[in-house]
């Protein structure tokens, strides 16, 4: 008997990466921190990166937007080999990538909106200064931070500081997000707001991205997938419930914590 069922549009599309990374290695001296490391990042979802410190997370992120060259290996982000683009070239990928770094990063001498207007001007030349003010007031009011143009960010709690980081970030839109340690530091409280905030992102802006963390209440609410490192490698990956209910002791122990 032949199998006749129509191929669906769902089945047709159902392998669609903005990140492939195949057999990754990346040492430094006699430490070797990736050892051929293979995952990839599907179009629209929330990927979480958990493992302890030291088992190479951030050092992973740095090889994806070529702060580290890579050992060996390849990194496909959009279709492009990331190890094999001139600096022209890297540099229009990185427009399309959005980090937010673990200490946010915002420039201490500026207001909340001379902040966002900067990498507007850089990136988004063409915008008109109407147009610039309208996109910042949106972003703000997306990151829940509306009123706060003319504040300097020390006038600002480490909650709203990372928020308006998040804006900055964002307000380019850019298509990939890689977040590093988004809640770290904040209280369980704003840890939850600023979780709720990647889920809000990543529905309003319809990014796909990779969030670094060892909060474990972060990769309940954001996680669509858990990759866990150890030593450099995959050493499980699936949903939450696959993470919760594993019964390997490194597994437990982790979520135990
Ligand atoms: N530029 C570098 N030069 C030498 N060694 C480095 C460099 N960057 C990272 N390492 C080493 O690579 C290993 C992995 O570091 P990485 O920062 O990726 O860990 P991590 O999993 O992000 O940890 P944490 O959760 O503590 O941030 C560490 O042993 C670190 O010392």
């Amino acid at each position: 008997m032949t199998n006749n069922k129509p191929v669906t549009p769902e089945s047709q599309n159902t392998f669609n990466s903005v990140i492939e990374i195949n057999n990754l290695s990346k040492g430094f001296a006699e430490q070797q921190v990736l050892k051929n490391l293979s995952l990839e990042l599907h179009n629209g979802e929330n990927l979480v990166i958990l493992g302890k410190s030291g088992s190479g997370k951030s050092v992973l992120i740095k090889c994806i937007v070529r702060l580290l060259n890579s050992d060996y290996g390849t990194i496909k982000v959009l279709g492009e080999n990331v190890n094999e683009l001139k600096s022209k070239g890297l540099a229009a990928l990185r427009k399309k990538i959005g980090f937010l770094f673990q200490s946010g990063a915002l420039y201490d001498s500026m207001t909340i909106k001379q902040n966002l207007e900067f990498p507007l001007i850089r990136i988004k030349k063409k915008l008109t200064k109407m147009e610039r003010n309208k996109k910042i007031e949106e972003v703000l009011e997306n990151v829940g931070l509306a009123n706060t143009l003319d504040k300097m960010p020390s006038e600002l709690s480490g909650g709203m500081q990372k928020r308006a980081s998040l804006a900055r970030t964002i307000i380019v839109d850019p298509l990939i997000m890689l977040y590093d340690e988004p809640t770290t530091g904040l209280d369980p409280v704003t840890s939850d707001g600023i979780s709720a905030l990647i889920n809000d992102i990543q529905k309003k802006y319809k990014t796909s991205s990779i969030i670094i963390t060892h909060d474990i209440e972060c990769a309940r609410a954001t996680a669509d997938r858990i990759i866990m490192l150890k030593d450099g490698e995959v050493y499980l990956e699936g949903t939450i419930d696959d993470f919760e209910n594993s019964t390997d002791e490194l597994i437990q122990s982790f979520f135990k914590e």
